[in-house]
């Protein structure tokens, strides 16, 4: 078939089968900003069907079909470049002469199969039409070198693997607490969020191909996204350092020492491969620093950056579960909680002086949350030393919304002048959702 063709039926086929049957979900694009729509995020966390999310709101809204080009890039008969881009263009038209393209809607998934892909959709968005949605799954698409080359006149919407409260309505749970039956539900469900994490296809497939999934998920983020990009020819070391800050997860990383550890055991790998691989992990989503607070915000920050991962799940089947998991796991989870919810004024940190806060978070030039995070507060010297380093980062920024975060405990606790709620994690996730912090 002649490639212009082929686009046509692409177009059409997609059409058909309009409006996709997916779950909805909280981030939700908007669709008359007259900017270029970019939706970065981690491989397999729904940012495609976020598309499909959005074109249904459009057809609710009264658009129809026809004004809609969807073309997934990622299709082997589908090789373009800079000369034949324009072929999408020209078979839309050819589809539906009466739509002028201003009129259209474009939703370019995979868009970084095409080559030149910029200077076409740059040219697209100054001259034809200003409804542009783009995702894509390589390094490439990521925030930093696209908002480099379509500077200005792009916005960018974050997606992530699913949120508890969005994991309750992708598994059919209640989140109504009020009811017993409802309380019970919740807690099963979150125990097994909290192991398996948030990927939308996982947490829809059976427990028996949970892992698997996850597997080969790994396997494509660490062969595709770090080992053929810099052209490593030894991927062990790679991945033996990718394990050792899954193992270090909330805890203070030196990059510095896992390079002695592997120098000490005859590995021979260069340390600025290391610190580029961290930082390229952080570009694809699977890693996040949290950098130390420093009073002075314009300070160049010191100490060693603590690591967040993406998804529980995937550290899992990393790792082999020990029993320090529960409140790693549990700390994980709250902090990809709050940094899906940061908006564009917000600075997460963690506090370390005499003691430690795991999360302070800023926003403006103003702290406006202490969170500890604690799987349970019973023992005794736990409970003093999650207060104390509420109370020494509460002294020490002057704030007064103090959090304990745990597992299922739930109190008021007075300190001094203080009062420190202490909530279970889930409840707190059901009641802060997205972008409504704190
Ligand atoms: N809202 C949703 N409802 C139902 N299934 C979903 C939803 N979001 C994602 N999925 C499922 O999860 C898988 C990955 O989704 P999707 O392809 O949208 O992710 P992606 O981030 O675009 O992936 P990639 O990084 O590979 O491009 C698909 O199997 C999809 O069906």
């Amino acid at each position: 078939m002649v490639k212009k063709e082929l686009i046509k039926q692409l177009i059409v086929d997609f059409q058909q089968e309009l409006p996709a049957k997916v779950f909805s979900r909280e981030l939700c694009l908007p669709t008359d900003s007259d900017k270029i729509i970019t939706v970065p995020g981690v491989r397999r966390c729904g940012k495609s069907t976020l598309l499909l999310l959005s074109i249904n709101r459009l057809l609710t809204e009264g658009i129809s079909r026809e004004h809609i080009l969807f073309l997934n890039f990622d299709d082997e008969r589908l090789q373009f470049n800079a000369d034949n881009l324009d072929e999408i263009l020209q078979a839309y038209r050819e589809l539906y002469p009466h739509i002028p393209l201003r009129d259209a809607y474009l939703f370019f998934d995979e868009i970084q199969m095409a080559q030149d892909w910029e200077q076409f959709v740059r040219r697209v968005y100054e001259r034809e039409c200003k409804h542009i949605f783009l995702t894509g799954s390589n390094s490439r698409m990521l925030s930093s070198e696209l908002s480099t080359s379509l500077r200005g006149r792009t916005l960018q919407y974050e997606e992530f693997p699913l949120s508890f409260t969005e994991y309750c309505r992708f598994t059919g749970t209640d989140v109504n607490p009020h009811s017993s039956t409802g309380q019970a539900a919740l807690i099963n469900a979150f125990q097994s969020y909290l192991v398996n994490g948030g990927f939308p296809e996982v947490t829809l497939s059976s427990s028996l191909y949970k892992e698997r999934i996850l597997q080969e998920y790994f396997f494509v983020m660490l062969y595709k996204d770090l080992i053929e990009r810099y052209e490593i020819r030894n991927p062990e070391p790679i991945r033996y350092f990718i394990k050792r800050v899954m193992a270090n997860l909330t805890k203070p990383t030196s990059v510095n020492r896992i390079y002695n550890e592997l120098k000490s055991q005859g590995v021979s790998i260069g340390k600025n491969t290391l610190y580029e691989v961290i930082t390229q992990t952080e570009s694809i989503y699977l890693f996040f620093p949290l950098c130390r607070y420093e009073k002075s915000l314009v300070k160049e920050n010191t100490g060693d950056k603590k690591y967040y991962c993406i998804d529980n799940g995937l550290r899992r089947v990393l790792l082999n579960p020990i029993s320090e998991d529960k409140g790693k796991l549990l700390e994980n989870c709250v902090f990809l909680h709050l940094r899906r919810s940061l908006s564009l004024l917000d600075k997460l940190y963690y506090f370390k002086q005499r003691q430690e806060c795991d999360f302070v978070l800023v926003r403006g030039d103003e702290t406006v949350q202490l969170i500890q995070v604690c799987y349970s507060l019973e023992d005794r010297q736990t409970r003093s030393r999650e207060i104390d380093g509420l109370m020494e980062a509460a002294q020490y920024t002057g704030c007064r919304q103090l959090l304990i975060l745990t597992y299922a405990e739930e109190e008021e606790i007075l300190q001094e002048t203080h009062t420190i709620s202490v909530r279970p994690v889930w409840k707190w996730m059901l009641e802060t959702q997205a972008l409504s912090l704190p």
